[in-house]
């Protein structure tokens, strides 16, 4: 699937931004995807993970920066030869029968697949013979990611790749993405779950709003991620106390004046503010959300003033209605 020779870079994204009228969809995205990676886009609705993927895969144009996929310009069909994408949605001949596509699909390739072996790690042997029509959401789903594989991509893209899939479908679907990636395959998910994420990806880039807000390894974002929320009253003589707290990786003052804490270690947190004698009363602690540590990632440069504690609510309220926190919470 790899050639020694072959450059690292299979995914470059330079400066990309894209608009669609007053939506600014992508601003100034940079990144790139080695060979051989499983990477896993992670954002809530309307972050621009699709946006994003559409551009690498050719289907859109950026207004500006540039996109280079396998080194050629993505809408180039020599540069898509060596790509497999699935879409949030895939329509499917419904006339025509599970392997029937699956043959279709493996003729447009040089070294494909068997259609036996697709379907047999999608799960789909005993629907070899059923009308594409006559299967359900989950069973196209997993069909539509193996056609994505069926040319042996050496890059698949796969938006959201689990939605409406059972528990058992989903983790049928993690192993044959793993063998895949095993045998050198590179991989670009985008996902609304944490836990997909986790189970998968090696790096994450984390998205919101158009810009990329983190780009690290798993174990680091995860390690954000696992923040903890403290809210607490002290008196206005003792604020000063609470910079000093062990992990704080953001301070609020609510309207109301309560103070709100995001730290690594409540424990910790909560022993530092007995030893210094802090007067605090009405502690609450609580997970810290998926949007919380979202935003505790955009980077505010040096002398900027941080968005107020309003604004910053609303943004919360606003990705807590869009994102699935399952798993989030430590
Ligand atoms: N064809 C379009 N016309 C107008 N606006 C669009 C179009 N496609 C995307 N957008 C807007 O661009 C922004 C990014 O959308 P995009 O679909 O890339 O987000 P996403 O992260 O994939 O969201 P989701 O998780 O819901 O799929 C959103 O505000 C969306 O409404």
């Amino acid at each position: 699937m790899t050639s020694a020779t072959a450059p690292p870079h299979v995914v470059e994204v330079e400066h990309v931004t894209r608009r669609f009228d007053a939506t600014v969809a992508l601003d100034d995205v940079s990144l790139t995807v080695r060979r051989g990676e499983l990477l896993g886009l992670l954002g809530p609705n309307g972050a621009g993970k699709t946006t994003l993927l559409s551009l690498i895969n050719g289907l859109r144009k950026p207004d500006s920066g540039t996109i280079r996929l396998f080194g050629g310009d993505p809408r180039d069909p020599a540069s898509r030869a060596r790509l497999g994408t699935t879409p949030q949605e895939t329509g499917l001949p419904p006339t025509l029968r599970v392997a029937e596509v699956v043959d279709f699909v493996a003729r447009h390739y040089p070294d494909p697949m068997p259609t036996a072996e697709v379907l047999e790690m999608f799960g789909l042997t005993d629907l070899a013979r059923r009308q594409t029509g006559g299967l359900s959401g989950g069973q196209k789903r997993r069909l539509a990611i193996g056609l994505a594989l069926t040319g042996r991509p050496e890059l698949v893209l796969l938006d959201e790749p689990t939605t409406g899939l059972d528990v058992d479908a989903r983790h049928a679907l993690w192993d044959a993405l793993r063998s895949y990636h095993a045998q050198g395959g590179t991989i670009v998910l985008t996902s609304h779950y944490l836990e997909e994420v986790q189970a998968l990806a090696q790096r994450v880039v984390v998205v919101d709003r158009g810009q990329v807000l983190a780009d690290d390894r798993l174990d680091v974002i995860l390690d954000r991620v696992a923040l903890r929320r403290m809210s607490l009253r002290v008196p206005d003589a003792a604020v000063s106390s609470l910079a000093t707290v062990p992990g704080l990786t953001q301070h609020e003052t609510s309207a109301d004046g309560r103070h709100e804490l995001l730290v690594s270690d409540a424990d910790a947190a909560v022993r530092a503010l007995v030893a210094a004698d802090v007067p605090f009363e009405g502690l609450t602690i609580a997970g810290a959300t998926l949007e919380e540590a979202f935003l505790t990632m955009t980077r505010t440069p040096p002398g900027a003033t941080q968005p107020g504690a309003t604004q910053q609510a609303a943004a919360v309220d606003q990705a807590r209605s869009t994102v699935t926190t399952e798993g989030a919470r430590p």
